[in-house]
């Protein structure tokens, strides 16, 4: 058995491109990643469940699981907090399985800094006016909300170099498609196979 790390995947990209979207149908599909849950202090939307959309937390216990360093990376999004639980991320990359994150830009480049040995994917949108149609159609938010989440929309793209894939979501299938291909290269790019040569090799 060889000693190996799991690889931490990080997608990211605009509000309404279909991060959401894009990741639950890669969670139908790929039963070896493991999803980390984010702790958010947002209000609950219909339909979702505590520990499996979300952890929903207040304010302050939100500050204070930062003040205690417990998260990896956070960041206030449309007036809310946003964060990834720190040690389930580490404890599942350490146990060999590979972590998915789905967050917002300002923290995908907060887990830059931390782990740059992670895959930062970009979900593109195929145009702004698509975007807009997306969070319109979604019917989650006020059309204030619309408009500056569009307005970070705008500001996000900027951040798009900072990343090593860029997928378009035009069609769902094709961008999970896409995103598998990635974590499959991925693998094979860190030599995962050829560490397993070697040992093969020592064992002769
Ligand atoms: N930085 C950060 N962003 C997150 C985290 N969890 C979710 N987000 C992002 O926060 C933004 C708002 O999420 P949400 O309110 O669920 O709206 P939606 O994803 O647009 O439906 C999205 O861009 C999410 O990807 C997290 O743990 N950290
Ligand atoms: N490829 C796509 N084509 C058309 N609509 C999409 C696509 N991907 C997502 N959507 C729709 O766009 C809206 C925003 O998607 P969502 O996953 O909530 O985005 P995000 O998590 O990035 O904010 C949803 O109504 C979703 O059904």
């Amino acid at each position: 058995m060889i000693d190996e790390k799991g690889i931490l995947f990080i997608l990211s990209g605009p509000s309404g491109v279909g991060k959401g979207t894009v990741r639950k149908e890669l969670f139908n599909r790929a039963n070896d990643l493991a999803y980390s849950i984010s702790m958010t202090t947002r209000e609950k939307r219909s339909g979702e469940k505590e520990g499996i959309d979300y952890f929903f937390k207040t304010n302050e216990e939100f500050e204070n699981m930062v003040e205690a360093g417990q998260l990896l990376e956070y960041a206030r999004f449309v007036n809310n907090y946003y964060g990834t639980p720190r040690k389930y991320v580490e404890d599942t990359l350490a146990s060999g399985k590979d972590v998915f994150l789905e967050i917002e830009v300002q923290g995908a480049m907060q887990v830059k800094e931390n782990f740059p040995e992670g895959v930062f994917i970009f979900l593109f949108p195929p145009s702004l006016e698509e975007l807009k149609n997306r969070i319109v159609d979604r019917g989650t938010e006020s059309e204030d909300l619309v408009f500056e989440r569009l307005k970070e929309a705008r500001n996000e793209i900027h951040m798009m170099d900072a990343y090593d894939y860029v997928v378009v979501n035009d069609d769902v299938n094709s961008a999970v498609t896409k995103i598998q291909s990635i974590i499959q290269s991925e693998h094979c790019r860190r030599e995962r196979i050829a560490s397993q040569y070697k040992q093969l090799l020592k064992e002769e």
